[in-house]
């Protein structure tokens, strides 16, 4: 057992977070009202940090992305660019929490001049993107979906993410001052554990994934990979669905959850709109680590294509043993 005095190095006190299990429909408007709702619900419960599911504020699927697609850039926008961006800001600032506003599809627009014609020829490029604000209002964060969804199961499920979307291009962590950092991907992301190992040695003490999984694969691995993430790493996930609508285009798995250190899953959601909660313990992580230290039984002199980045000292040093 970590001692009651440890401190943890990666989450400096207990946190409440909350996964809102929204649920969703065509109308961005009627969207945006009820995830203010349930945001206002979450924060209730003495939740600090909120998490909404991918594409909150639409349907899910290609055909739609370009039509709810929103500028987010130069940020700030103005209102009419992305109503999603300031209704999340102040969602946000009027309940006092950090906000990981689920995903958004986003669209950028370039210009740039044609060199055989020199006529200007505008470009647009659209995202699955993530936003996340303090509780003051103020993004902190932008995630773009890094791994597009792209999979074909004969007979059940074909998804091409990338026929629209462009994908991201970078580890995105959110640093919350009074807590610590966060790692936040977006759905597919999850299936990439060098993603979500490349946040935890940087002192991540929660990975969250605002995510949409279906009946074909939720059941086999979204709980799975829930998991895994938390066990390689030895720190929380939560995964955040929307609700599942049968009469949409695109049904979504749901089961909401939130994952210890040890890989127990503390909360979990069914497939109705609800909102799971769960209290974040550095010295669970910490306990997790002392009990199984994997930080000092790293073999890169095995994997010496996978080196550790400079930070990884940090992590090293929670055990206060061998350094890499
Ligand atoms: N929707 C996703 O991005 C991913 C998913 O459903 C899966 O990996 O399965």
């Amino acid at each position: 057992m970590a001692s009651s005095t440890t401190p943890s190095p990666v989450l400096k006190r207990p946190v409440k977070i909350a996964c809102v299990q929204l649920a969703t429909g065509p109308d961005k408007t009627a969207n945006l009202r009820r995830a203010a709702d349930k945001v206002r619900e979450a924060a209730a419960t003495g939740a600090k940090i909120v998490v909404l599911p991918e594409c909150f504020n639409s349907p899910y699927g290609c055909d739609y992305f370009p039509s709810y697609a929103e500028t987010l850039l130069p940020s700030p926008p103005t209102p009419a660019q992305s109503p999603s961006f300031h209704a999340l800001s102040a969602m946000a600032r009027d309940n006092g929490v950090y906000l990981i506003g689920g995903s958004i599809p986003e669209v950028a627009t370039t210009t740039t001049t044609s060199p055989s014609t020199g006529q200007a020829e505008t470009k647009q490029t659209y995202y699955n993107t993530s936003l996340t604000f303090s509780p003051t209002g103020a993004l902190l964060a932008t995630h773009r979906k890094v791994h597009l969804f792209d999979i074909s199961i004969p007979g059940r499920i074909t998804f091409r993410e990338s026929d629209v979307l462009s994908p991201g291009n970078k580890v995105t962590l959110v640093e919350l001052p009074e807590y610590g950092l966060v790692g936040v991907a977006i759905c597919y992301d999850v299936r990439f554990p060098e993603l979500a190992t490349i946040a935890a040695r940087r002192g991540c003490f929660a990975l969250v994934y605002p995510g949409a999984f279906n009946l074909t694969t939720g059941p086999l691995h979204w709980r799975l990979l829930g998991r895994a993430r938390a066990v390689d790493n030895q720190l929380y996930v939560a995964l955040c669905s929307p609700a599942r609508d049968l009469s949409a285009g695109y049904h979504a798995w749901g089961h909401s959850l939130v994952v210890d250190p040890m890989a127990e899953v503390l909360v979990e959601a069914g497939e109705e709109e609800t909102i799971v909660v769960a209290e974040l313990d550095g010295e669970k992580i910490e306990e997790a680590r002392k009990g199984i230290p994997l930080r000092n039984q790293r073999r890169f002199d095995v994997y010496p294509d996978m080196l550790p980045p400079t930070s990884w000292r940090l992590w090293q040093s929670t055990c206060g043993q061998k350094t890499v």
